[in-house]
């Protein structure tokens, strides 16, 4: 039967959707902290629990190592993330984190690490109220271990975890559809090495359309367009995150970001996630962001290359430079640093440029889910405001 574990969830369930009797917020209330499971989930005999120590470089490249071989796939299982350990030590250390959500299973014999789950703690609006949930990700089963239903598992286990420091919601993605979507993104990607794509599979040469023709096609200016615009530095952190939290108040769902949160996840890091702000040349005022994370993907079975470098759009804010001028900039320096895509979803304003600056569609989708909060309808993708890693 499909979703066996996930019509056992608090998640709101298919029948209940347009349900406008059920009031909108948490499904089930707290439980007391001692009524929560204070032992772990059983696992499999040969199996056990282990605390990823993400500040250990060792076990920090287990984990990275986990991933590489094992993580998600596009459906064509011609690529596979490839998140970098720089990557996931930031990912897993925001303001206020919590090791014990950074979950492992180790097979007890070898020691090998052969599954991975984690939560971080964030603090996400849902129309007036802001919540503390847990942003799940980074659900990894060895291939080797696929169909011994460990993931519900995993889940239960992160769940519980979660709720030792009372919590009870969470947010987290899918690229399949379990019960019951908050909204669904398409998403979009800008050719910045369009040889390189063709090559590797990633995109198709046009239909009429030569080599020659397409590298034209997405050709780049070498220098940026805005006045003012540069790198973010620390000193930019109380405007871009007044400047971010005016421009989230717009969405449904959206991160409640303060100057902590703003100073971990916006500033610029090497490798991971670049930032930039638009100075206006004569008041210094801050007045545009741009930001995208850095998520290699591996190629599988390529004889010429083994990476595809991709960036992916993550919070942007335009209030005197227009967004099409402001992406257009984020590409030239994307692609001045060697990035052979940017990937974006449909969500917040996104949509306006997407065509305009030759994205083409993804030929998947993204689902966005809460854990243990309904929403009576559906969202639109624009009334979206949460990009997760
Ligand atoms: C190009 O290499 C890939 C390797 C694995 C999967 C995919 C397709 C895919 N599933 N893409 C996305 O989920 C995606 C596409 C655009 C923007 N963000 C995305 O996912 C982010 C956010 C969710 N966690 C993964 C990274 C592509």
């Amino acid at each position: 039967k499909k979703h066996k574990f996930w019509e056992t969830q608090p998640v709101g369930q298919y029948k209940d959707l347009g349900n406008s009797s059920l009031s909108e917020g948490p499904i089930e209330p707290p439980t007391p902290l001692s009524e929560v499971k204070q032992e772990p989930y059983n696992l499999p005999t040969q199996y056990e629990w282990t605390t990823c120590d993400m500040g250990s470089e060792e076990t920090c490249t287990e984990v990275y190592n986990l991933l590489k071989n094992n993580y998600v796939e596009d459906d064509e299982n011609m690529f596979r993330f490839n998140y970098s350990k720089e990557f996931l030590s930031w990912a897993l250390h925001p303001p206020g984190y919590y090791k014990s959500w950074h979950i492992g299973v180790r097979a007890k014999s070898s020691k090998k690490l052969v599954a991975f789950i984690t939560g971080v703690p964030a603090r996400i609006r849902v129309r007036n109220e802001v919540v503390k949930m847990a942003e799940v990700n980074f659900l990894c089963v060895h291939k080797k271990l696929r169909s011994k239903r460990l993931a519900p598992v995993l889940i239960k286990e992160v769940t519980r975890r979660v709720h030792l420091e009372n919590i009870w919601q969470a947010a987290y993605t899918a690229g399949v559809v379990l019960p019951t979507p908050i909204t669904t993104c398409q998403y979009w990607h800008r050719s910045l090495n369009p040889k390189k794509l063709i090559d590797v599979g990633f995109s198709r040469l046009g239909a009429r359309m030569t080599m020659s023709r397409t590298i034209k096609l997405y050709k780049l200016p070498d220098s940026t367009a805005s006045p003012g615009f540069r790198k973010m530095e620390l000193c930019d952190v109380p405007a871009v995150t007044r400047l971010l939290r005016d421009y989230l108040a717009q969405f449904v769902v959206a991160p409640d970001f303060d100057e902590d949160d703003v100073e971990h996840w916006l500033l610029p890091t090497e490798n991971v996630v670049d930032s930039y702000v638009v100075e206006s040349p004569d008041s210094h005022d801050i007045t545009d962001f741009c930001s995208f994370y850095t998520l290699p993907s591996s190629i599988l079975g390529n004889q010429n290359y083994s990476t595809l470098k991709a960036a992916y759009s993550y919070y942007n804010v335009s209030t005197k430079t227009p967004l099409l001028q402001l992406m257009n900039d984020v590409l030239i320096v994307a692609k001045r640093n060697d990035y052979d895509v940017f990937n974006a979803l449909d969500v917040m304003q996104n949509e306006s440029f997407l065509k305009e600056l030759k994205f083409g569609p993804g030929d998947g989708q993204l689902h966005y889910y809460l854990y243990n909060y309904r929403l009576r309808d559906a969202l639109k993708s624009s009334e979206l405001g949460l990009v997760l890693l």
